[in-house]
């Protein structure tokens, strides 16, 4: 039989809360773009529903799913990208929080950018990300053209990240997902990511 801890649940639930106020007033996720969630156990998570504004969730808003994007004990819709978390959760035993944003850089750098990687070099705020340790590291950020056969693109993250260490990927002309540990380190990601994308922008134009 499942159980959920309902402690753990609600403490996740008020992680993506906060988590969506901030967001939003950073203009991370206009309208109702972006999908958030928190890892429970080896089989669930807590994720947001779909069409939400992000800017004023409440914990109703936040379900529980397994990593396929079935719901658990709700009638909600999950969010459209549920299955995308979920490919990553149970890819990545260390991730603890996912952020999918849709930023104004990152929907226009992953357009300008062509190719399939945009590579990241020479920033000292790189550090913020878990992992890389100088601004002299190359920080592969891979691209994946948009689609809306999400399960199609859970199937192609999968393939692509089981060769390719990384900390976020940018969907083209759409947003960027991120992972880490915690919700934490997830909101420092996208800080950080969204500033180098910002920086990149500039260099470019
Ligand atoms: C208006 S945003 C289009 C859908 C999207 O890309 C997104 O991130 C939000 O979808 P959800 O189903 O999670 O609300
Ligand atoms: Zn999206």
């Amino acid at each position: 039989m499942t159980v959920i801890d309902l402690e753990h649940l609600a403490r996740a639930q008020q992680a993506i809360v906060e988590a969506g106020r901030e967001l939003h007033a950073a203009g991370q996720v206009p309208a109702t773009g972006g999908n958030f969630s928190v890892r429970l156990d080896d089989r669930y998570m807590a994720v947001t529903a779909s069409g939400r504004h992000k800017g004023c969730l409440t914990p109703a808003d936040i379900m529980v799913t397994d990593f396929a994007a079935t719901p658990f004990g709700s009638s909600l819709k999950p969010s459209d990208e549920a299955r995308l978390h979920g490919q990553l959760y149970e890819d990545n035993s260390f991730i603890g929080a996912i952020l999918h944003t849709h930023s104004r850089a990152a929907t226009v750098l992953s357009r300008l950018e062509s190719s399939a990687t945009l590579w990241l070099s020479g920033y000292e705020l790189q550090k913020a990300l878990e992992g890389v340790t100088t601004h002299e590291a190359r920080v592969a950020i891979p691209i994946f053209d948009n689609t809306q056969d999400i399960a199609a693109l859970a199937e192609a993250v999968r393939t692509r990240l089981a060769d390719e260490t990384c900390c976020a990927y940018l969907i083209r002309g759409h947003g960027l997902y991120t992972w880490a540990r915690n919700m934490t380190a997830c909101l420092r990601h996208v800080e950080a990511l969204d500033f180098l994308f910002e920086c990149e922008l500039a260099l470019r134009r």
